[in-house]
C-alpha cells in the first residue's frame, strides 16, 4: 500500500522573535527504539520552523568493547552502533551522558527508556525541569506501588509536576529505522494543541501519527500487549501452530480491555482499534523481542531463565513484558482478580517455573 499520507501542515508563520520562542526538544533514553525516536524527530525539527534544530538525546552511558564511551562514538559517526547500528541519526542528534545537562534548556521531553529505570530517572529530574515543560512517553511498562498501579505517563505528570502524553503503536523499532510505513497513536488528556504539536513532531512520510483523547486506554495497550506477546512466545516454542497463536492473540486482546476498564472506566472501547491497540498486539507478537526470547524459553522447557536468555539473545536490550507480567500478577492478586485474568496470570507463572509452558493453552480450567 503507498502511504497515501500528507504530512501536517506547516500551519506556523516563521517565528518574528528571537530562537527563544522555538521549542528545544530532548530524548531521554537511546535504546533501540529511543534512536529511532531521535531520527524521527530530527528530521522534522529541521524542517518546522517553530523547533530548534538540535534534538539532545540522553544516553546512559557505557563503554563499548573497543574501550570508547558509547556517547563520544555516537556524536563522531552519527550512529548508535549498539543499539541501532547501521543507521544515520542525523546530523543534528547530539548525544549527552548527563541527564541534567540533557534536560536543562529543553521545554519538550520525550522519554523512552525501558519502565524500570524510570523511578530512579524522575526522582533525578525532580526541580530540573523547566516550567511548562510538556512531556511524553513511549515507554510500554507500568510501576506498582502500595496504592496500586501506576502507569508511566503518571509517575512522570506526578513526580516531575507536568502534563504527559503517550505514543504507542505497531512500532518495531528496526523497521521504522529503514523507513518502512507504520502508525502510531498519541493518547493526550485535554489539550488537544499539545497533542497535535506532538503529532507534527513525530508524523513522516513513513510514520503516521493519530491523536486520541485517552491517556490511559493508549498506554495500558502498548503495556499489556507485551504480555500477550510473552504468551505468543510460548505457543510458537511449542510449535503449536497458527490457529493456537490467533487464539492467544484474542483471549489477550479480551483481557487487555477488561483490565483497562476495570482499572479505568473512562478507557474507551475505540481506543482498542487504533494503532496502539490491535495493531501493535498482531506485530508485537508476530516479531518483537518479547515474542523471540519467550520462544526459546519455551524451546529450552523453562530450564533457562528469562534474564539469562535475554542477555545472550539481546545484548543489552531489555524486555518489558516478564516483568509487566509479574507487577500484574501483583495487582491481580491484590485486588482478588487472579481468575479474572487467566492468561495473563498464566504468563507470569510459567515466566517463573512454577508451571511449565505447555500450561499456556491449559490456563481455562
Ligand atoms: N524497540 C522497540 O521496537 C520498541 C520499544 N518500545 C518501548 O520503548 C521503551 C525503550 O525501549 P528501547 O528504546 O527499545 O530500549 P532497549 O531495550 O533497546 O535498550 C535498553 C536501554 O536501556 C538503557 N539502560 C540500561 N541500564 C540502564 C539504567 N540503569 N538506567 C537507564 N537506562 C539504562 C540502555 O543504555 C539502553 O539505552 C520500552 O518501554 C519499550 O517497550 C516501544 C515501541 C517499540
Ligand atoms: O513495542 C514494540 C512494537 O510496537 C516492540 O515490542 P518488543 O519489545 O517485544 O520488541
Amino acid at each position: 500500500m503507498a502511504p497515501a499520507q500528507e504530512l501536517p501542515p506547516e500551519t506556523e508563520a516563521e517565528p518574528l522573535g528571537d530562537a527563544a520562542d522555538k521549542s528545544r526538544v530532548t530524548v531521554v533514553g537511546s535504546g533501540n527504539w529511543g534512536s529511532v525516536a531521535a531520527k524521527l524527530i530530527a528530521s522534522n525539527t529541521l524542517r518546522l520552523p517553530s523547533f530548534h534544530d538540535e534534538v539532545r538525546m540522553w544516553v546512559f552511558e557505557e563503554i563499548l568493547p573497543s574501550g570508547e564511551k558509547l556517547t563520544d562514538v555516537i556524536n563522531s559517526t552519527n550512529e548508535n552502533v549498539k543499539y541501532l547500528p547501521g543507521i544515520k541519526l542525523g546530523n543534528n542528534v547530539v548525544a549527552d551522558p548527563d541527564l541534567e545537562n540533557a534536560v536543562k534548556d529543553a521545554n519538550m521531553l520525550v522519554f523512552v527508556t525501558p519502565h524500570q529505570f524510570m523511578e530512579g530517572i524522575c526522582k533525578r529530574l525532580v526541580g530540573k525541569v523547566k516550567e511548562g515543560m510538556e512531556a511524553i512517553s513511549l515507554i510500554k511498562g507500568m510501576e506498582v506501588k502500595m496504592e496500586g498501579p501506576c502507569m508511566i505517563s503518571s509517575l512522570i505528570s506526578e513526580q516531575l509536576g507536568i502534563n504527559c502524553c503517550v505514543l504507542m503503536g505497531a512500532n518495531i523499532a528496526n523497521e521504522i529505522a529503514v523507513e518502512k510505513f507504520s502508525e502510531a497513536t498519541v493518547g493526550y488528556r485535554e489539550n488537544r494543541d499539545i497533542a497535535e504539536k506532538w503529532v507534527q513532531l513525530f508524523s513522516t512520510s513513513y510514520f503516521m501519527v493519530s491523536p486520541v483523547q485517552d491517556v490511559e486506554g493508549v498506554e495500558l495497550c502498548g503495556t499489556l500487549k507485551n504480555v500477550v506477546a510473552i504468551a505468543a512466545g510460548f505457543v510458537d516454542g511449542l510449535e503449536m501452530g497458527n490457529n493456537t497463536k490467533a487464539a492467544i492473540m484474542r483471549i489477550g486482546l479480551r483481557e487487555m480491555k477488561a483490565f483497562s476498564k476495570l482499572l479505568f472506566p473512562s478507557v474507551k472501547d475505540t481506543t482498542f482499534f487504533e494503532s496502539c491497540g490491535v495493531a501493535d498486539l498482531i506485530t508485537t507478537c508476530l516479531g518483537g523481542r518479547n515474542r523471540k526470547v519467550a520462544e526459546a524459553f519455551a524451546k529450552n522447557g523453562g530450564k533457562r531463565s528469562f534474564d539469562e536468555l535475554e542477555a545472550e539473545m539481546l545484548q543489552g536490550q531489555k524486555l518489558q513484558g516478564v516483568s509487566t507480567a509479574r507487577e500484574l500478577y501483583e495487582v491481580l492478586s491484590h485486588r482478588g482478580w487472579l481468575e479474572l485474568f487467566p492468561l495473563f496470570a498464566t504468563v507470569h507463572e510459567i515466566s517463573t517455573g512454577r508451571l511449565p509452558p505447555s500450561a499456556i493453552v491449559e490456563y481455562n480450567r
